[in-house]
């Protein structure tokens, strides 16, 4: 039976193509709020033995995870062979540990709950640093896409010679691969955060690429601190052409000013999360785990 794709955000990028690459019909979801803010939601399709597919952009969380609660819990109420999660930005995996004394290990707490609303999961480059597998929290069938080849493309149609440049310790899993697939060379720094946009950066001596085009790599940008503080250190070491690529382009601030103002000449994303800066396109790489998942299930 054609799988049915509902899209919490209707204008999400990856809709089309995935209704497409699937051979998906898109499902039509009425959502509201009622006056005191509770939501209302309608499924308009019949979905009594289909597979469903269920595409979320979990950034921004908070106001998404009840909606998206009552959608797959309605899907499976109303007979669903499936419910399958794709969210390419999966969110909660940052607090991956208990910090300091008493703090909520959101990241468990979150993978728990979703765990009980859906069959399958499939994300894109999820923040695994204290955990390395998904299965470590999370409860069902999971696939990591790596966007990596996606970026190393695009860095490969680049003429200037480039130095990939991980901002932190965690980000060497992204920037390595980036590099081994298109022949640049990279390095890594390392970073102190002492507060949520309190960040330090320190990197290693780059008098040897002094004639490159750093490109800054990490998974997320979040309130910009890190790529700001990495862009900062490069600049104080004479590297004055620095570009930068994300996967995730959370932007909790306004922070694209001043990383223009700082020097930084171009900033990209994958269209993981819509923004203006989006220049790299998932889908290719989603489709066939996907597929993988609708087979098994
Ligand atoms: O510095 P901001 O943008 O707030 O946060 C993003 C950084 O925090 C880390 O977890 C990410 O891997 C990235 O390096």
């Amino acid at each position: 039976m054609m799988p049915l794709l509902f899209s919490l955000d209707d204008a999400h990028s990856l809709r089309t193509p995935l209704c497409r690459g699937l051979n998906a019909d898109a499902g039509r979801l009425e959502r509201r709020r009622f006056p005191d803010g509770e939501s209302y939601l309608r499924i308009h399709n019949e979905v009594t033995g289909r597979p469903v597919l269920v595409l979320a952009d979990l950034s921004r969380p908070d106001d998404k995870f009840l909606p998206l609660s009552f959608l797959c819990d309605t899907l499976r109420e109303l007979g669903a062979s499936q419910v399958g999660l794709i969210a390419p930005y999966l969110c909660y995996m940052r607090q991956d540990d208990r910090f300091h004394a008493g703090e909520a290990v959101t990241s468990r707490t979150f993978a728990r709950l979703l765990s009980t609303q859906i069959d399958w999961l499939v994300t894109v480059d999820p923040h695994l640093h204290r955990y390395h597998r998904l299965d470590e929290i999370y409860r069902v069938p999971s696939t990591v896409v790596q966007a990596a080849p996606l970026l190393a493309d695009w860095l490969g149609e680049r003429q200037d010679p480039l130095l990939l440049v991980g901002p932190d310790a965690e980000s060497e899993q992204w920037v390595a691969k980036i590099a081994a697939r298109s022949g640049h060379d990279y390095v890594v720094g390392s970073k102190v955060r002492s507060g949520d946009r309190q960040v330090a950066v320190q990197l290693p001596d780059l008098s040897a690429w002094h004639q490159h085009t750093a490109v800054i790599i990490d998974d997320v940008i979040s309130s910009g601190q890190t790529v700001l503080r990495c862009l900062q250190a490069l600049r104080a070491q004479g590297l004055n052409r620095v570009d930068c690529a994300v996967i995730h382009g959370l932007f909790a601030d306004d922070i694209e000013q001043q990383l223009t103002d700082n020097g930084l000449r171009r900033l990209i994303t994958t269209n993981a999360i819509a923004h203006p800066s989006n220049a790299i396109d998932l889908s290719p790489l989603l489709l066939a785990p996907i597929r993988k998942h609708l087979a098994a299930s």
